[in-house]
């Protein structure tokens, strides 16, 4: 008879004890997990206070033993797949805005490229702490048509993931500046591909390079309202004087009890483009002073009283300096603003002194990244959305481009 002696097994031996040690193992590793989150929340609740203390989101109250300083509360921190986030709680009358404002600075301070805020409930916001630049990807131009004027076009996304838009039946003009490459064009070709089809809408101006007019727009209702190249400079004079007797026209023509036009098929919104207006400006200073004289006239007039026409004006210039673009109060009539990327005193002179702080990075940024401004607006930074190559906006503007009748 063979008796088969039955030993404990070595391996399910070895096998019990590892699963001992594994449990404890693991126990050891969840309770340094919890240290170290704990650690990295008192780190960043400690410098989240400083953060909001050096950017003035903060509130000073008096108290018994003297003067304390309140900030947003920091509520916990989460860490999930690499991406850090954490709660806070806004300070009394604050908005999330308040923050927001204040993001990139906040965010290098916590040691992060950029942040985002949403509100969660009540004053409490979730705060999304980004490693990378949130405007490094490129932002696509879907295939969007406007079918009228007072449709939103889009702008450009901010840091915070918002598309940011703009009708221009607003009555506000758009100034956009930007070094040679910086993006202003490729804003351009964005801007008109989407506003190419409406039927109340006219794509008028002047362009000396006769890439952002012109030839792209041949068969279609916006091409004789556009002079193009450096050849016949007088063209480009008279056809501003044409846009601005088609605006004396309408004002002339304004219906009682009226005091502005509402774009129609009949008496479209006109966006006048003035590409590198400067540089006709020079072209036609050299070759006679008088013609420049009537170029710049002609502008200021469409830029001070051409908003209750339907006149809008798009003028891109690489520097908006006042003696560039028609004077001070030229410049001054531009209520939207869009810098590509441009030396820090040329953001000061077009965004003002609060811009000041945002030069030296903007100065580096890669092309299609800009600051917007408008009244009541701060600075926000944004990437315009890219259409794609030159002759991707030929192809849209030859298949949606509005036809001549
Ligand atoms: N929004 C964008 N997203 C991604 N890339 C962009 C964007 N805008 C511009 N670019 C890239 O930068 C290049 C230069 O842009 P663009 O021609 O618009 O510059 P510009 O400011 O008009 O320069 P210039 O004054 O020399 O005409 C484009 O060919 C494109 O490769």
């Amino acid at each position: 008879m063979m008796v088969t002696l039955a030993f404990p097994s070595p391996h399910r031996h070895w096998r019990g004890g590892r699963g001992l040690f594994d449990g404890l193992r693991a126990r050891w590793a969840e309770q340094r997990r919890l240290e170290h989150h704990a650690r990295l929340e008192d780190e960043l609740r400690g410098l989240w206070r400083e953060a909001c203390f050096g950017v003035g989101v903060c509130q000073y109250i008096e108290a018994a033993a003297g003067m304390t300083v309140r900030t947003p509360r920091f509520g916990a921190a989460r860490i999930l797949r690499g991406r850090t986030t954490f709660t806070a709680e806004l300070l009394p009358g604050g908005e999330p805005e308040d923050l927001r404002a204040h993001a990139p600075r906040l965010a290098h301070t916590l040691g992060f490229r950029g942040l985002r805020v949403e509100q969660i409930a009540g004053r409490w916001v979730r705060v999304t702490l980004l490693e990378t630049d949130p405007l490094a990807d490129a932002f696509a131009l879907r295939r969007l048509v406007t079918a009228r004027a007072d449709e939103t076009v889009i702008l450009g996304r901010a840091e915070d993931g918002v598309t940011l838009g703009h009708a221009h039946a607003d009555a506000a003009h758009l100034a956009v500046q930007g070094q040679n490459g910086a993006g202003k064009s490729a804003f351009t070709y964005g801007l008109l591909a989407q506003v190419c089809a409406a039927p109340d809408v006219l794509v008028a101006g002047s362009d000396i390079t006769g890439l952002v007019l012109g030839r792209a727009w041949t068969g279609t209702a916006h091409h004789d309202w556009q002079t193009t190249g450096t050849r016949d400079l007088p063209a480009h004079a008279a056809m501003l004087d044409r846009l601005v007797a088609e605006m004396d026209c309408r004002l002339d023509a304004m219906p009682p009890r009226r005091d502005k036009i509402t774009p129609t098929t009949t008496t479209p919104l006109v966006l006048v483009v003035l590409e590198e207006f400067p540089g006709l400006l020079r072209a036609a200073q050299a070759k006679d002073k008088k013609l420049a004289e009537r170029i710049t006239s002609a502008v200021l007039r469409l830029v001070s009283e051409g908003r209750k026409a339907a006149f809008r004006v798009l003028m891109l210039a690489q520097r908006f300096e006042a003696n560039a673009v028609g004077g001070g109060y030229a410049r001054d009539q531009f209520a939207l603003r869009l810098s590509f990327r441009v030396p820090g005193e040329s953001l000061v002179m077009l965004h003002g002194e609060d811009a000041r702080k945002l030069g030296p990075e903007h100065a580096n940024s890669a092309p299609g990244i800009a600051y917007l401004s408008a009244p009541g607006h701060d600075c926000t930074r944004l990437r315009a959305p890219y259409l794609g190559d030159y002759g991707e906006f030929c192809d849209r503007i030859a298949r949606h481009g509005r036809r001549a009748s």
